[in-house]
């Protein structure tokens, strides 16, 4: 079980201080939300961001794009540092490419999937990833509420995983708090992404400690 804090609800002026934080007390990945203000409606990180980022955490850094035209910008997003790229299968007419293209980087390869698209869609990429995001949110935006419908996708991808010896890690993002997390790992989910819990919060480390507590 994975915990991967999302700085898109740290603090921008003070990332270094916000990423030590969530390193020092048990979180496993930094989750970096990138977002181009066309897949979805806002504006986040680029790949200097991610350069800049590199050397203050040793954690790997969990690199979530939500831009359209992925493909244009792997290479970048890999040559900064970035440790796991996801692609939505939604941003490209070519998600086996994106992909491919991020193992030929040497960087573990992600697809991702919006509330409303469904597992059929990734099914021939399946044995190519190293980890499934599954948006349980509709992407753009923290502090949104957990969609309980993406659980039945968990499901169905840990029972793909079993059935055919796949290897991915299953992570969902979008809404997880502890109780949100309990339902996740029910259904198969193994890594989570917590955005607000964990920022938002009077005392972050309190906060992934709930969280792991409630996965472990
Ligand atoms: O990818 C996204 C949003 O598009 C996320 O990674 C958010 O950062 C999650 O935020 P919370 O729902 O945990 O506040
Ligand atoms: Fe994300």
């Amino acid at each position: 079980m994975k915990i991967s804090p999302s700085i898109l609800s740290a603090d921008f002026a003070n990332l270094q201080r916000d990423i030590e934080l969530v390193e020092e007390n048990g979180a496993d990945y930094i989750h970096v939300d990138v977002m181009d203000g066309h897949f979805v409606p806002n504006i986040t990180f680029g790949p200097d961001a991610i350069k800049a980022i590199r050397p203050v955490t040793k954690l790997p850094l969990d690199t979530h794009l939500m831009i359209e035209n992925p493909e244009s910008y792997i290479d970048d997003f890999a040559e900064a540092g970035a440790d796991i790229i996801g692609v939505h299968a939604e941003a490209t007419a070519h998600i086996h490419r994106a992909l491919q293209m991020i193992k030929n980087k040497n960087v573990q390869a992600e697809v991702v999937i919006n509330p409303g698209t469904s597992v059929d869609s990734i099914y021939h990429v399946l044995s190519m990833v190293d980890q499934i995001l599954v948006m349980t949110v509709n992407p753009g935006f923290g502090g949104q509420s957990f969609i309980k419908e993406t659980l039945y996708k968990i499901e169905q991808l840990a029972k793909l995983k079993v059935e055919n010896g796949y290897k991915y890690d299953i992570e969902v993002d979008g809404g997880i708090v502890p109780e949100t997390a309990k339902q996740c790992k029910a259904a198969g989910a193994n890594v989570f992404v917590a955005g607000s819990y964990i920022y938002s919060a009077e005392q972050p480390k309190k906060q992934i400690q709930l969280l792991k507590e409630a996965v472990e």
